[in-house]
């Protein structure tokens, strides 16, 4: 597929029938795609189908007409061009084994999700290389949040891949008139950003069921960069595209607004509530969770310095009081502001 032939029709296959999914298949529907999106409930496909609304997620958008929705995984994806893949990591395997087979090569396959493959610590576009062969990868990670995208917020993103050609067709497929798409060849440092901001979510959602005001977000957001670059740098990912949109502007985004599910976990166990309750209580997913676990194992692997994901990660999983854990932090050693330079 070359750039000129995006910009006649395609056939897009979204898989999932959560917030983002129905947000992204909205959008390319508008720019007058064929769009399938798959739910693998047939009730809940049936109902989207008829009300032309996702009541489970999305209450109150209407779907639009070009957007067929079905819970037969053939149908959605057979003869598509790109597939979307919004699928919480830890189902994003089975559900991308499951649709290997029926995909014809030199598909574009693209994640939307923002998490960490449990045990192996594999991100998505690993998982969509190594369960399918001959396909085009790409990561769409950015500040996001599906619902203001469908309320009509103006909103950009980023879409990470080594092949330009396919950066192009996504950007093209994308544009609206409220939505704006960026590219990358990133797609390590994309991914691994947009995974790593969840955990601050969590940290400031925290934070402000404590009471703590604006200095204290700053505090926290702005250092929350400095040990995702680090990370990032200690992984081998350009520390430098964690200044982009799928960087800090996904890192301010999700730190500062209760419509962050991961901010929300934060801030019920700020106000007491046991984690798996506040889990259960959002109801939907919240990557972070999973990944403050795989981040820290990570960082004390490789002897990262990490005192935020250590903290976090204290209170969470150790039973540790969190104002024995807030003293901790603000005890530790003062050290240089902005580690990075562009001097030489
Ligand atoms: N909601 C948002 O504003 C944004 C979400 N994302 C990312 O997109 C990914 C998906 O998130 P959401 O759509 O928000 O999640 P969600 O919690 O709203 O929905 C998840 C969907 O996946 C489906 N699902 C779960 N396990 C499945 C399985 N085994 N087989 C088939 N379907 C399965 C659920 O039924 C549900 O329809 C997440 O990784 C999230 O980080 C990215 C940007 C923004
Ligand atoms: O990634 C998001 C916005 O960019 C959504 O964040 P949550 O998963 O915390 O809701």
């Amino acid at each position: 597929m070359t750039q000129t032939e995006a910009s006649s029709p395609l056939s897009i296959a979204v898989l999932g029938g959560g917030s983002f999914g129905t947000a992204i298949a909205n959008i390319i529907a508008g720019n007058g795609h064929d769009t399938r999106q798959w739910m693998r409930d047939p009730e809940k496909a049936a109902s989207c189908r008829k009300l032309r609304e996702n009541t489970f997620y999305l209450p109150g958008v209407v779907l639009h007409p070009l957007l067929n929705i079905t819970y037969d995984l053939e149908e959605a994806v057979t003869g598509c061009d790109i597939v979307f893949v919004s699928i919480p990591s830890k189902s994003f395997r089975q559900v991308v084994r499951a649709v290997a087979p029926l995909l014809s090569p030199g598909t574009m396959l693209i994640s939307t999700t923002k998490g960490i493959e449990h045990d192996s610590f594999h991100l998505m576009s690993d998982i969509l290389r190594e369960e399918t062969q001959g396909m085009r990868v790409g990561v769409l990670s950015g500040p996001n949040f599906a619902k203001e995208i469908v309320e009509g917020h103006y909103t950009a993103t980023v879409i990470a891949s080594e092949d330009e050609a396919l950066c192009k067709t996504i950007q093209s497929v994308l544009h609206s008139e409220t939505f704006r798409v960026y590219s990358s060849s990133d797609v390590f440092g994309v991914e691994l950003a947009g995974a790593l901001k969840n955990i601050y979510a969590i940290v400031t959602g925290m934070a402000k069921a404590l009471g703590r005001g604006g200095n204290t977000t700053s505090l926290l957001i702005t250092r929350a960069l400095a040990e995702m670059m680090r990370f990032a740098e200690a992984m081998g990912a350009d520390p430098m595209t964690f200044i982009g949109l799928a960087g800090v502007g996904d890192l301010i985004l999700t730190c500062s607004s209760d419509l962050s599910r991961n901010y929300r976990v934060g801030y019920l166990v700020g106000k007491g509530m046991p984690l798996e309750q506040a889990v259960a209580e959002i109801g939907q997913v919240a990557e972070g969770v999973n990944t403050v676990r795989l981040i820290k194992a990570k960082a004390d692997e490789l002897g990262v310095y990490m005192p935020l994901v250590s903290a976090i990660h204290a209170i969470l999983f150790e039973e540790r009081p969190i104002p024995e854990v807030i003293r901790d932090l603000m005890s530790g050693a003062q050290t240089f502001d902005v580690a990075y330079s562009a001097k030489p």
